[in-house]
């Protein structure tokens, strides 16, 4: 039997499926806690995959592996290949004032033409300037810029400083792929766009070479086959084999809708970033900062875990009894509003309650993407069914307020790694020079039971927050 890997090297932790090249079977899997924080030295995120490939048994009959990670964090690296800093990650707002003066300088509608996107305080080339701006020793030092799944690609391959990697700090054989390439700001259709990386950094820097879809990075000094890679939300299309009229929604640390076009998406106002996919297609897509954490808080708030935070909420009834959480807690990118913080409104003696506060932080969570999906809708994109992934999206609070907050059916694929799955359909892609077929556990479509009144009372608050 032929297998492939594939890592998904997200926020909170790194998960590693190896599955039959032929089939896609599951043959084995492990996973890896990542530390907490918006910044995170990377060589944790490499012990975590080495810990991870560990726990899935290690690499024995591997032939190919590909890592999807989280987007857009910043890896600095000096000459000698070294980390300068703790990688700033894309839950980072610090760059906020950064991403407003980029925007001041180029403008927004320049920015969509050239990039596909606006700059938030997501995004690469925000948090470059915000170190040219606040750590100028730093800045100057930087002589390549990497993102999470990039740096990772480059270890694997045994490329790293010296006395710590096999081949040593070949800068130039950084790599990434084009949906991790458009999450930067300074990346479009004809590829980096130098201008508006000097803008950011202060100085020209080596960048990743760009690889098509099918296109290897090269070899781990074992021989082992490496894919391009991609961003996490490219990976979880790809393991999804997202089709036109899918729009994908993720409940991970990040709240994520997407869809797979095939044109690209340019919003001028910012709210829908026009990412490119792992297939040579394109990724409209909308991110929010408060998603499965905010029920993580609100468990913690009410002293249980997640599967009585959810049989709480379904003792609720939809609209929580007027109980409404704007839950902006660590701000937000969706609304750009990165100093906001969460409120709770419509409180009333009657609706205090711990069902009506889990109702309401589920809730509120999910009108915070069912928003970002009329956002998407607005660029064109048909959605003709949800598929709802990412850690919380297991919970069936989540799964039953979703048919009662969006107007599209719901459909909750059987429980999976879908965004290592996505990179490890690509390492067999990249083995065999043919995207695979894998069969998919699509999952039962849930009866669509829309309550308007929940995304009303939603607006107001937020509308009143904002
Ligand atoms: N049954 C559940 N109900 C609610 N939240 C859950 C449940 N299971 C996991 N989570 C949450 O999902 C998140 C992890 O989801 P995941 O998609 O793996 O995130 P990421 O890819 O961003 O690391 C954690 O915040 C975790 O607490
Ligand atoms: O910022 C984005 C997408 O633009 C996030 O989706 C990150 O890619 C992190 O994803 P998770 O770790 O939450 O899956």
């Amino acid at each position: 039997m032929t297998l492939v890997a594939g890592v998904d090297s997200s926020t909170q932790s790194c998960k590693v499926v190896i599955r039959d090249a032929a089939t896609g079977a599951l043959v084995r899997s492990g996973r890896a806690s990542h530390p907490d924080g918006t910044e995170v030295d990377p060589a944790a995120w490499w012990g975590a995959l080495l810990t991870a490939f560990a726990d899935a048994g290690g690499f024995d009959g591997v032939e190919a592996i590909s890592i999807a990670g989280q987007q857009h964090g910043m890896v600095a690296l000096d000459a000698d290949g070294r980390v300068i800093r703790d990688a700033l990650l894309w839950n980072d707002t610090r760059s906020a004032q950064a991403a407003r003066d980029l925007i001041d300088e180029v403008g927004a509608e320049a920015y969509s033409r050239r990039t596909g996107v606006v700059p938030v305080a997501s995004f690469t080339a925000t948090k470059l300037r915000w170190l040219r701006d606040a750590e100028t020793e730093h800045a100057a030092r930087v002589a390549a810029v990497a993102l999470p799944h990039d740096w990772l690609t480059w270890r694997l391959r045994g490329y790293g400083p010296a006395g710590e990697s096999p081949l040593g700090p070949v800068l130039e054989e950084l790599t990434t792929d084009r949906s991790d390439a458009s999450g930067t700001a300074y990346w479009g259709a004809d590829g980096y766009d130098r201008d508006l990386l000097v803008r950011a950094l202060g100085h020209d820097a080596v960048l990743p070479r760009v690889l098509g879809p099918g296109e290897a990075a090269g070899r781990t000094p074992d021989g082992i086959l490496v894919g391009p890679g991609a961003g996490d939300n490219a990976g979880a299309a790809l393991g999804l084999d997202a089709a036109p009229g899918d729009v994908v929604v993720s409940i991970g640390t990040s709240g994520t809708v997407f869809a797979v076009t095939d044109s690209p998406v340019a919003d001028p106002s910012g709210t829908v970033a026009g990412f490119a996919d792992a297939t040579g297609r394109f990724l409209p897509l909308i991110a929010t900062l408060n998603a499965a954490r905010v029920l993580d808080a609100t468990a913690g708030l009410l002293g249980v875990d997640h599967a009585e935070l959810g049989r709480l909420a379904l003792e609720a009834e939809p609209g929580a009894s007027g109980a409404v959480l704007v839950p902006y807690f660590e701000g937000e990118r969706t609304p750009n509003l990165p100093e906001a913080t969460a409120s709770f409104s419509g409180l009333t003696l009657a609706n205090t309650t711990r069902p009506s506060i889990a109702r309401a932080a589920v809730e509120g969570l999910l009108c915070g993407l069912a928003d970002g999906l009329d956002a998407v809708r607005a660029q064109g994109v048909e959605a003709r069914r949800i598929l709802l992934i990412g850690g919380a999206a297991q919970n069936p609070a989540v799964q039953l307020a979703a048919t009662q907050v969006f107007d599209v059916p719901v459909v909750v694929p059987a429980p999976g790694e879908y965004v290592a799955d996505g990179a490890a359909r690509q390492a067999a892609w990249v083995r065999s020079g043919r995207r695979p077929t894998w069969p998919i556990d699509a999952g039962a479509r849930m009866p669509t039971d829309t309550r308007p009144e929940i995304r009303r009372r939603y607006a107001e608050a937020r509308e009143a927050a904002g």
